[in-house]
């Protein structure tokens, strides 16, 4: 396993098996230090990968290491050293969210009086003030994943993994949410990795995307990767899409033809201006009718279209 010091978690050939489900199918995959995002549709195996990691199941054939500690035999290790943040409700209704995180601080091995104080300014940072007082039975969804994440902050972690902590929220809660990761990200210092099944959100906050489908690992890649390769000029013409195609192909330039849609690849480092200008001259020389040009810049949801990697 290429596991550095810096690396957050790696896998190597990892394979869980349910009676009725393969959940995570030969993954070998590594992340490290920022904010990565893991993602993957409904049933991907994300929040298995996570438990695995954890050392909370074990799986069925390979392995997996957090902070360069080998899940299998140093689940406690791991645990004390990293905060989670699971996806599903499971807060105590009848206690505040200040003697929940309180407790979760003491639990960890914080004092009384520190855990207090870790408490008291963690979930001011999540943005909980005078309500951390209240039962949590109350909350609204967007509060209790704020106490979910304090819980998982409050010890001061190296690594925090969060599953799905938009799940449930609105857009405005769900953009506060992300902002909040990054910051966990930046600010705080702290490496994150979190899932979501909505691909798009996770290009705003993360530095590094993992894929992940049916359990396999579809793709692993810096967020710039992602954007960068699939940037694309879209052009649309009267008539001629196949002579226009085959002029641009000529000139050396990347090309598909998708329906009445003519695709012209910009490379990760050149100037889209000269393939604008590549476009336009063979558009003229041709003497063809422009209907639509415009940039496209990629977006995750495009790696679900590539074939896997
Ligand atoms: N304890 C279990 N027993 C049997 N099958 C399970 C168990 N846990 C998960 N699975 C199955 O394994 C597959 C992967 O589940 P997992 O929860 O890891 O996916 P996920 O990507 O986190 O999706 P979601 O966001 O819906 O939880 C699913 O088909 C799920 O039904």
């Amino acid at each position: 396993m290429k596991a550095s010091p810096t690396t957050c978690f790696a896998t190597e050939r990892l394979t869980k098996r349910f009676p009725r489900v393969t959940a995570l199918n030969d993954l070998t995959v590594s992340a490290g230090p920022g904010v990565t995002g893991l993602v993957g549709a409904n049933g991907a195996g994300k929040s298995t990968l996570i438990k695995i990691l954890l050392g909370l199941q074990p799986p069925t054939s390979g392995s997996a290491s957090v902070l360069g500690m080998d899940s299998g035999t140093h689940g406690m290790e791991i645990r004390r050293a990293v905060g989670y943040m699971p996806e599903h409700d499971c807060l105590p209704p009848d206690i505040s969210a200040t003697e929940f995180v309180v407790h979760m601080a003491q639990m960890s091995g914080l004092p009384r009086i520190a855990a207090r104080e870790r408490a008291a300014d963690t979930l001011r940072h999540v943005g909980l003030d005078e309500e951390r007082y209240r039962p949590m039975g109350g909350y609204s969804t967007g509060m209790k994943q704020r106490v979910k994440l304090a819980q998982a902050l409050v010890h001061d972690p190296r690594l925090v993994f969060l599953d799905e902590p938009t799940n449930g929220l609105d857009p405005q809660g769900r953009d506060d949410m992300l902002a909040l990761i990054r910051r966990i990200g930046t600010e705080f210092g702290i490496s994150v990795v979190v899932t979501s099944h909505l691909l798009g959100e996770l290009e705003r906050v993360c530095d590094h995307v993992i894929v992940i489908d049916g359990g396999r690992l579809l793709r692993s890649s810096a967020i710039r990767e992602f954007t960068q390769v699939s940037q694309t000029i879209a052009v649309e013409v009267e008539e001629g899409l196949e002579p226009l195609a085959a002029r641009l192909a000529g000139a050396g330039e990347t090309v598909a033809v998708q329906g009445r849609t003519l695709t012209v690849q910009v490379a990760a480092d050149a100037d889209p201006g000269r393939t604008y200008d590549a476009v336009r001259d063979a558009v003229c020389d041709l003497s063809l009718n422009l209907i639509r040009l415009e940039q496209r810049r990629g977006r995750i949801e495009d790696v679900f279209k590539e074939p896997a990697a």
